[in-house]
């Protein structure tokens, strides 16, 4: 079991952490006495962008907030099942939350970077939190590696000092990205993250989520179909049907779950006849 206060601080020059799997058990998750998950089972395969799709309500987003621990943020919400990283549950008595959120990072459906900060800061903003210390060539050479791999780095390299909130949209969007793989994440969970921007700003994320899954495991809420088969190796089908709480109804490879699916409720919401 790993001490709560024994977590050293990790110099930002370390080598990319090695891919992970992430392995959801037995999901149930209340908010009161609110059932919203009913025993929720799924694999996120180590480099693999898994996309869970399903109508509005069906508890997707919740179940990804479980996924890095953010479900416990919200005073009534409870949960039961286990969630591992590689072998290891995120919800062991002995781990710190902050490990959980480092290893296992978020980038959410509206862009939040702090807005008055500079680019440069933005990007190294999650670094104190999770003890990770950087010398200021360490911290040159972070923010340049995040801000290419998302994407940014030959449109910002020149205003890394100007605030976060002057950019698009889309630019804030890849800059929240980059701030996540600041930390060096194992996990990116991204929820519905181009719901807010432009089809240009969403084909330019799309195409840094195809280049990160190398780095980095991938899951993606997304409501958008087409979104789903062009990013998406794997795909979870979740349904909350007549009031039940949600449930996978079906998953596995992305092609053959739009092409052929084996259950008809699956057909029917991929082919837009609901939700
Ligand atoms: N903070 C909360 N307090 C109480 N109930 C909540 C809270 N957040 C979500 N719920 C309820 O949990 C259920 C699942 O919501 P969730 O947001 O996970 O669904 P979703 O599939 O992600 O929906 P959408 O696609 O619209 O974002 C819904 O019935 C919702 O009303």
């Amino acid at each position: 079991m790993r001490n709560a206060t024994a977590t050293a601080p990790a110099p930002a020059d370390e080598p990319p952490a090695p891919l992970a799997t992430l392995d959801a058990r037995d999901i149930s998750a209340w908010f009161g006495d609110h059932q919203v998950l009913d025993r929720v089972s799924l694999t996120m395969p180590a480099g693999v962008v898994t996309s869970l799709i399903g109508p509005s309500g069906c508890g997707k987003s919740t179940f990804l907030r479980i996924l890095n621990r953010m479900h416990e943020l919200v005073p009534s919400a409870s949960l039961a099942g286990e969630v591992l990283l590689d072998g290891d549950d995120i919800y062991d008595t002995g781990r710190r939350l902050v490990d959980a959120r480092k290893h296992i990072g978020m980038v959410f459906q509206k862009p939040n970077p702090f807005p008055a900060m500079s680019i440069y800061d933005n990007v190294l903003a999650g670094l104190t939190l999770t003890g990770i210390r950087a010398s200021r060539d360490e911290k040159d050479h972070l923010v340049e590696t995040c801000l290419t791999k998302a994407g940014l780095w030959r449109e910002l390299k020149d205003r890394l000092r100007a605030p976060g909130g002057g950019l698009s949209g889309g630019q804030q969007q890849r800059l929240c990205i980059a701030r996540s793989l600041a930390v060096k994440p194992r996990v990116l969970l991204m929820d519905e993250p181009c719901s807010a921007l432009d089809p240009t700003s969403t084909r330019v994320i799309e195409e840094t989520m195809l280049e990160l899954v190398h780095d980095v495991t991938i899951v993606i809420v997304t409501h958008n179909m087409q979104q789903a088969q062009r990013v998406s190796q794997q795909c979870a089908f979740f349904l909350a049907s007549h009031g039940t709480p949600g449930a996978i109804v079906e998953h596995g490879d992305t092609e053959a779950m739009f092409a052929d699916p084996i259950d008809p409720r699956t057909f029917d919401y991929v082919n837009g006849r609901f939700g």
